[in-house]
């Protein structure tokens, strides 16, 4: 067992949704969790960064609970215990991707040590990643990087081109908002009008970030979860309509309250601060890598 070597691992904050693709795009920043996992005999877990205080400090910690679920998938070996060190820069509860990015980092761990050497099986990965998180718009950008689109319903990923003119500015509230409750409060179903504005806005929007950052004001309209969730999220809501109203192309970003403007880099120069909310600039990142420490 202490054959199994330590891991270091980084993964990066998402941004699902982008607006109009609900449950299907999704971005991954550079903006990355560092996470090192190693056999001990007793769990221990060291966090600092966001959630430091918050996250459970023995098998529990989601990304300790996932990988341990993952290796007895895989067929061990499961080890008696493991020591966790986790640097974080992924705010939680914000719909930046934290709790996709804990588990991919689980998963990557796992399949690490079950099957060294060989190539990570991405469907394995992504199905699992189902099973713990319901959805995938958040955790394939964070396992493949770039844009991504999940087709719900089918077992498909795929990365989509990304115009490399494109980054973003996350508008980061000091509230949190538990994905859960804000799933909770989409109705069963939406009008005609509605699926069919989001259906062309989110064809627009994969041709905008393909290369037409021109169109990402008119590309990112979404009618389908982000005025139902609005009255749980009013500044973030308010923030979107104003930075919208002065042309810039808001969203929020995956389940809420974090706000994401996309655009250029020139555009995204002139945007504001914000009172009540961090600002942070993102630019595009490449999806979770695995290692040994020093590598
Ligand atoms: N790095 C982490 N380590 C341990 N637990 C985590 C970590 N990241 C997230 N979690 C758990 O997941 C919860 C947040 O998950 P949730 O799905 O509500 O939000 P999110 O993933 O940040 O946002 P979204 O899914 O909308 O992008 C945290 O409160 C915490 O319990
Ligand atoms: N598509 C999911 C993303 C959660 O991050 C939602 O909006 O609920």
């Amino acid at each position: 067992m202490s054959e199994l070597p330590p891991l270091e691992l980084r993964v990066p904050a998402t941004s699902a949704n982008l607006g109009p693709g609900f449950d299907s795009l999704g971005l991954a920043w550079d903006l990355c969790d560092r996470v090192r996992v190693r056999v001990a005999r007793e769990y221990a877990v060291e966090v600092t960064g966001e959630g430091a205080g918050d996250v459970p400090r023995g098998p529990d910690h989601l990304i300790i609970a996932t990988l341990l679920g993952a290796l007895r998938d895989l067929g061990g070996p499961v080890p008696p215990a493991v020591a966790l060190e986790a640097e974080n820069a992924i705010p939680h509860a914000r719909g930046l991707g934290s709790s996709a990015a804990a588990v991919v980092a689980g998963l990557l761990a796992a399949w690490t040590w079950a099957r060294p050497g060989r190539p990570v099986d991405e469907r394995w990965l992504l199905r699992r990643a189902r099973a713990v998180e319901g959805h995938l718009d958040n955790a394939a950008p964070a396992l493949l990087g770039g844009l991504t689109l999940v087709v719900p319903g089918e077992d498909r990923v795929l990365r989509l081109p990304l115009d490399p003119r494109v980054a973003g500015a996350a508008f980061v509230p000091g509230d949190a908002l538990a994905t859960r409750a804000a799933r909770g409060v989409l109705p069963p179903t939406v009008p005609h009008t509605d699926a069919a504005e989001n259906a062309g806005a989110a064809g627009l929007l994969v041709h905008a970030l393909a290369g037409a950052p021109e169109e990402l004001l008119a590309a990112t309209r979404d009618r389908l979860h982000q005025p139902y969730r609005a009255p749980l999220m009013p500044a973030s809501a308010a923030l979107v309509e104003r930075l919208r109203d002065a042309g810039a192309a808001a969203v929020v970003s995956g389940a809420g309250p974090t706000v994401v403007v996309l655009g250029t880099a020139a555009e995204l120069a002139g945007i504001a601060p914000a009172t009540g909310f961090r600002v942070r600039r993102l630019r595009p990142g490449p999806g979770a890598s695995v290692g040994t420490p020093g590598d």
